[in-house]
């Protein structure tokens, strides 16, 4: 799926304390590709990829749009908006926001449970066993290491196969084999499941495995984003 961005700014609070997150993005990701997301702190980097998967909304102005798919999901209402994340958006934060009350195996079905939709156990299982982590899905995240939490969250990000991962930093808690597994995980996606990947990253070794470098620079893209890497 194509993720199509045209004029899209983000203003975070009001008058003289307001901070310009966004500044008049445009920018046009290729379906079926991985794309990183670079440049320094505060730049607009979640922002950024918050507003592409409908997690947070730009200003409003008539000439903005973004498109996902061929869907305009501007202007699209919260319920809408809901909707469209569940049925086409996998998210893996940081912070891997696993429900600490459920099992792995809990928090890998919930997107699906709360869609109402069938959760097929030896899919479940044998993308568990591709993580490495089938024999910890009777276990609770306070059970698992970092590194298995991150695979939980990215298990579950995957298990509904999404046509769009949005990835904030997910290999930023993680030690370096970890995360090396990690990125191999959203790369197969990409190259086996033609799923769109779009991950933000301070990591070098996440932009040498991107087919492309998305760098912003104070809430704007900046142009050089040609391929790097050997990819
Ligand atoms: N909810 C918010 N309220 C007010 N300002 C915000 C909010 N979220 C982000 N900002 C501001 O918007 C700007 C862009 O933030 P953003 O989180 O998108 O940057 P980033 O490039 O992802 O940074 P980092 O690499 O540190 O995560 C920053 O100046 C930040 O302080």
């Amino acid at each position: 799926m194509a993720v199509v961005a045209a004029n899209v700014s983000r203003t975070y609070g009001a008058g003289e304390a307001s901070v310009k997150a966004l500044d008049r993005v445009n920018l046009e990701i290729a379906g079926g590709t991985l794309v990183a997301v670079m440049g320094p702190s505060g730049s607009g980097k979640s922002t950024l990829v918050h507003c592409l998967a409908g997690l947070d909304v730009p200003d409003k102005d008539p000439s903005t749009r973004i498109v996902v798919g061929g869907q305009d999901i501007t202007g699209l209402s919260d319920d809408q908006l809901t909707r469209f994340r569940r049925d086409h958006v996998g998210f893996v934060f940081q912070a891997f926001n696993l429900v600490p009350t459920l099992t792995a195996r809990q928090n890998i079905e919930l997107p699906l449970s709360l869609a109402a939709k069938q959760v097929n156990s030896q899919r479940l299982e044998a993308l568990a066993d591709t993580l490495g982590i089938r024999s910890r899905l009777d276990h609770r995240p306070d059970e698992m290491s970092g590194g298995q939490q991150q695979r939980v969250a990215i298990a579950r990000a995957l298990f509904p196969e999404p046509s769009v991962i949005i990835a904030d930093e997910p290999t930023g808690a993680l030690d370096s084999t970890t995360s090396h597994e990690v990125l191999g995980m959203l790369r197969r996606s990409v190259d086996e499941f033609n799923q769109t990947v779009v991950i933000v990253t301070h990591d070098p070794r996440v932009a040498q495995a991107a087919d492309r470098v998305i760098r912003v620079m104070d809430g704007r893209i900046q142009p050089d984003d040609a391929p790097v890497g050997d990819r």
